[in-house]
């Protein structure tokens, strides 16, 4: 097998032998039969921008001019209070869940309050700070030449998450997002969220039903999943045939603490890596590209 990309420093791996199996058999089942399930924020978008963090697609919106000062300090207040809860390896889901629920509602609360203007929505995308991973453009390019579905699955904001990504000029026709959308009046302003609300730890098929998504890609059973979070992990759980999974996870903060997990769960973790070089020489590889 020749992917010259797993040798780089920032990759572990458990066991060596079993990814080196699963990439034979996605390369093996051939294009026809793969996809691509990835969450956006912190996986797609990198975590650090010159030496501070990047903005998720909630903190876009958070930060931005059509935010009041008080806005942003309670937005600021509830990221510093959840967020540490969020990616705490001494806590179980079952406990984070309904924090997240809190979280979640709180802040699209806020959000609502500000009368934001959807007409403004590309303007404050692109004054942000927001990156997608090095790499990004190969990566999307490589799936859309090959005709391999993406499907993106976010607890984020999908309006940002789809604007970062069409303003980067790689929103191709095989590109599917579920994420958190905004509902807009009449006047185009902000009036709520439109359900089922997705957080970190409910990302799997109870938030799917009805879009058929994963019934539609029977016939791709061989799937590659990128994440960033414990949550990542379920967002398969609603193809109804897998027959090869890789599980691709980007550990980006608290990494000495959270290694373990990460390293039981995924089968390719990628400490502090702000690039999708791994993600790239695998897919070269299993398209028979290299
Ligand atoms: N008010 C919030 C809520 C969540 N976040 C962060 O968003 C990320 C979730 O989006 P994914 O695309 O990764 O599913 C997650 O990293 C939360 O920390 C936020 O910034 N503000
Ligand atoms: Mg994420």
């Amino acid at each position: 097998m020749k992917v010259p990309e797993l040798e780089k420093a920032t990759v572990r791996i458990r066991q060596p032998e079993r990814v080196r199996e699963i990439i034979q058999s996605l390369r093996e089942q051939g294009v026809a039969k793969l996809q691509v399930i990835s969450d956006f924020d912190m996986t797609l978008s990198r975590f650090g921008c010159n030496g501070r963090r990047c903005p998720t697609s909630h903190n876009i919106l958070d930060t931005s001019r059509v935010i009041s000062e008080d806005g942003k300090k309670k937005l600021k207040d509830l990221l510093h209070y959840y967020y540490p809860i969020e990616i705490d390896p001494n806590r179980t889901l079952e406990e984070k869940r309904p924090l997240m629920v809190e979280w979640w509602t709180k802040a699209h609360e806020l959000l609502v309050q500000q009368k934001i203007r959807k007409g403004d929505i590309a303007q404050i995308v692109r004054e942000s700070e927001a990156m997608l991973r090095d790499g990004y453009e190969e990566f999307f390019e490589r799936l859309h030449k090959n005709n391999v579905p993406l499907f993106i699955f976010s607890a984020g904001v999908g309006d940002i998450l789809e604007e970062i990504i069409r303003q980067a000029n790689v929103f191709y026709s095989n590109v599917n997002v579920v994420s958190n959308y905004m509902d807009f009046n009449e006047d185009g302003v902000l009036t709520r969220f439109k359900g089922p609300l997705i957080h970190t730890y409910n990302k799997n098929n109870t938030v799917l039903q009805g879009t058929g998504y994963f019934q539609q890609l029977s016939t791709r059973t061989s799937i590659i999943l990128l994440g960033d979070s414990m949550g990542d992990l379920t967002m398969a759980d609603g193809v109804p045939s897998v027959e090869n999974i890789l599980k691709i996870g980007f550990l980006n903060d608290k990494v000495e603490e959270r290694r373990g997990k990460y390293l039981d769960s995924y089968d390719i973790v990628l400490e502090s890596d702000e690039t999708l070089d791994v993600v790239n020489g695998i897919l070269r590889y299993i398209l028979a590209e290299t």
